[in-house]
């Protein structure tokens, strides 16, 4: 990266897709992180196709989510995220951005590891639970007490999440500048990740 003046927001496209070459940036972290809209707005930055685990396992199934859960119960739908996982990883030059529980499961885990650079969207508990708390679309929220809940989720899962290629830590800032920072930050993984990088 020998370039006169500031690096500018294409050159770090540039620099990004190069590193990258079509492997997926796969998105990962509890309800509410900003998995799907960030990704949104990452995969627009970069040129990139931009796909939801969740939405395509809604298509698949005909069916919403919550729908799933209530009809079928989370084993038949962790089963469904797998598949689907796995069928989207097949095209590259995409982002994808995953439920939360995706990375929980170790087979899903284990083809996110192989095919795709992963990134940890974390997001301090308050920040989440205020964001999830505007809708009521996560089954596994709707429990007597849903901050006990996500508490409980978080000491599960991120031991599990800390196994992201790449974490950044979403703060209350626009969504544009958590997608700027994942863009650093996978950046400066795969500078490293690459010999002479
Ligand atoms: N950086 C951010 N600033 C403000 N609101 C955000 C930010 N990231 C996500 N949100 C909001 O939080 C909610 C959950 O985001 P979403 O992308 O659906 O999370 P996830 O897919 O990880 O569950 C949405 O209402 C979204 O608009
Ligand atoms: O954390 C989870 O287990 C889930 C997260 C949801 O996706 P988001 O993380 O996009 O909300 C969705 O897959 C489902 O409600 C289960
Ligand atoms: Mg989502």
């Amino acid at each position: 990266m020998s370039r006169d003046g500031p690096t500018t927001r294409d050159d770090r496209r540039e620099d990004l897709q190069r590193l990258l070459g079509h492997r997926p940036i796969v998105l990962i972290g509890m309800m509410g992180a900003g998995k799907t809209t960030v990704g949104r707005r990452l995969a627009a930055r970069l040129g990139r196709h931009f796909v939801d685990s969740d939405e395509e396992v809604e298509k698949a199934a005909g069916m919403t989510i919550e729908d799933i859960f209530r009809a079928h119960g989370e084993a038949d739908f962790r089963a469904g995220e797998v598949k689907v996982i796995a069928r989207l990883l097949k095209d590259q030059n995409i982002v994808l951005g995953t439920g939360g529980g995706a990375f929980i499961n170790p087979e899903t885990r284990a083809l996110v590891k192989e095919a795709a650079i992963s990134v940890w969207i974390k997001a301090d508990f308050e920040l989440l639970f205020q964001r999830v708390s505007r809708r009521s679309n996560r089954p596994l929220l709707k429990t007597a007490n849903p901050r006990e809940t996500l508490q409980k989720l978080i000491e599960v899962r991120y031991p599990v999440y800390a196994e992201a290629d790449v974490t950044i830590v979403s703060r209350d800032v626009p969504q544009d500048q958590v997608a700027s920072e994942v863009i650093d930050a996978v950046l400066a993984h795969l500078s490293n990740e690459t010999p002479n990088g």
